[in-house]
């Protein structure tokens, strides 16, 4: 059967055609730059807004710090009256009152007079610079009756160095001048940026929306997460990979399933999670066996430009939508499933939550160890494991069944389609799993289908 869009059928004869992946990448810019719904705005507290995508101009109002202010701790004088001041000629100064944090300076500072501060205490009017308490010594009065709790005008100060005027002193402004523009649009905020919007009073900000992603698992033998492995049955395993690579990149995952192999489940499911969500994963049924509904489905209710991909593993993954919401169809195969979300899946999310950097992953290169063998014509993912020596090995492992070889692995590399692998020695680039891993070779933020970055492997 072949349907309106063009889809054609391949349960029982296998794929007409199998799609680069260069290609579906290019559609899926295209579509969320054109046609796919975005989710809204929303405001967050400070507190809970690292990682979001901000969506208004973040510009001063105040002026950071508001007053002027002690950068060490020491005494605030009339910086031109410790010009000439050595240890061996040090300048007396009377200490006239003391400078807290958070309490506004009221005692003046006149020539020959000190107040002692704090760091981050008020500047009392009269003095421009602080000089730090490890270039005075502090003397008692002549007339003080003895050493015990004596205030501070009892008290004379020696200043041993020059300080000149605005030494060590944080003038107004010296962080942010009103009206600067501190963020803009688009920003993925980091934590020093909610500690800066704190400065100048702000409490919330407004964001992207986190997109909505619904993950769907099918398959009579799947059962739900946190289930025990029964006699022929298995615990879902890609629901909550899913679920936690969809939340790494800015998405908020809502996993539903396993659902039952029935037609109209399934399309009642979809056409509900397509409703309610901007992005539809869909693990399972992918393929071309009479029970694999999946395809059908979405050409039915939307439309499935792809299905069938010139990559390996992950051949039977299917692209389409239902109304304006992506659909994801990545087969069932556990490292399948990682395959197609990581090539697929997690530019659709991070695109929709505003993310500027499509690719997730890190990237270092690094000589094969051994031979890497591949199929012409398919784009190959496969899983390598550094050695000792920051060499590359790729894992002898060939069914997409294994999860754990993606566990026991550091990353992945890509094999072009025009390439029957790669020799012993070849630098290979290596996309790493883990970001905190202790390997700490030159590292590149590569997308490997270079949509606004480097392009070091744009033949994939
Ligand atoms: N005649 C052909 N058969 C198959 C082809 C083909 O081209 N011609 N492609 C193979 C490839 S490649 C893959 S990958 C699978 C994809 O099949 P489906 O997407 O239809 O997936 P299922 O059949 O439902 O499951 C495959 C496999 O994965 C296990 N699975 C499924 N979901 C989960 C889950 N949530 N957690 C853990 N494991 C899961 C399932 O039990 C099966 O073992 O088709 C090949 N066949
Ligand atoms: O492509 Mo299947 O995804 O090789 O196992």
């Amino acid at each position: 059967m072949e349907s309106a869009q063009g889809w054609s059928d391949p349960r029982g004869k296998g794929f007409r055609r199998r799609w680069p992946v260069a290609e579906v990448i290019a559609w899926l810019e295209e579509s969320l730059a054109t046609q796919w719904s975005h989710p809204g705005v929303e405001t967050v507290p400070l507190a809970k807004a690292a990682g979001r995508v901000l969506t208004e101009a973040v510009v001063s109002q105040v002026a950071v710090p508001g007053f002027a202010r002690a950068a060490m701790d020491g005494y605030a004088v009339r910086g031109e009256d410790t010009f000439g001041a050595d240890p061996t000629n040090p300048l007396t100064f009377r200490v006239v009152g003391r400078s807290r944090p958070g309490v506004a300076a009221e005692v003046v500072v006149g020539s020959g007079e000190a107040v002692a501060i704090a760091t981050g205490a008020p500047l009392p009017p009269g003095a421009d610079a602080v000089v730090p308490v490890e270039a005075t010594r502090l003397r008692v009065h002549d007339h003080a009756p003895s050493t015990a709790s004596l205030s501070p005008a009892e008290l004379l100060v020696e200043v041993i160095e020059p300080t000149p005027p605005g030494r060590h002193v944080g003038r107004i402004g010296e962080d942010v001048a009103p009206g600067e523009m501190i963020l803009e649009p688009g920003r993925w905020l980091r934590p020093q940026d909610l500690g800066v919007l704190s400065a100048l009073g702000w409490r919330e900000v407004l964001v992207r929306r986190r997109p909505r992603v619904t993950i769907l698992a099918t398959g009579p033998e799947i059962l739900p997460v946190g289930s025990a492995p029964s006699d022929v049955r298995i615990p879902d395993m890609n629901s909550p990979m899913l679920a936690a690579l969809v939340e790494r990149d800015g998405g908020h995952a809502e996993i539903q399933g396993p659902l039952a192999d029935d037609r109209h489940v399934l399309a009642e499911a979809l056409a509900r999670a397509a409703n309610r969500s901007e992005f539809v994963i869909v693990s399972g049924g992918s393929s071309t066996g009479p029970e694999d509904h999946l395809p059908s489905l979405v050409a039915e209710l939307g439309s499935l430009p792809f299905h069938g991909l010139a990559l390996r593993p992950a051949g039977p993954t299917g692209l389409g939508t239902i109304g304006s919401t992506p659909i994801l169809l990545a087969p069932g195969n556990p490292v399948s499933c990682l395959c197609a979300y990581d090539l697929l899946g997690s530019r659709v999310v991070r695109r929709l939550a505003g993310w500027r950097q499509a690719w997730a992953y890190r990237a270092t290169r690094r000589p094969l160890t051994r031979n890497l063998v591949s199929v012409l014509g398919r784009l190959d993912y496969a899983r390598v494991r550094f050695d000792a020596r920051g060499g590359v090995e790729p894992l002898a492992i060939s069914g997409a069944s294994i999860l754990s070889s993606t566990v026991r692995a550091d990353g992945f590399t890509l094999i072009a389609p025009h390439s029957e692998g790669a020799a012993e020695g070849t630098v290979v680039t290596v996309w790493r799993y883990d970001p905190t891993s202790s390997h700490v070779w030159d590292e590149l933020q590569d997308d490997p289908f270079g949509f606004g970055l480097a392009d070091s492997n744009s033949a994939c």
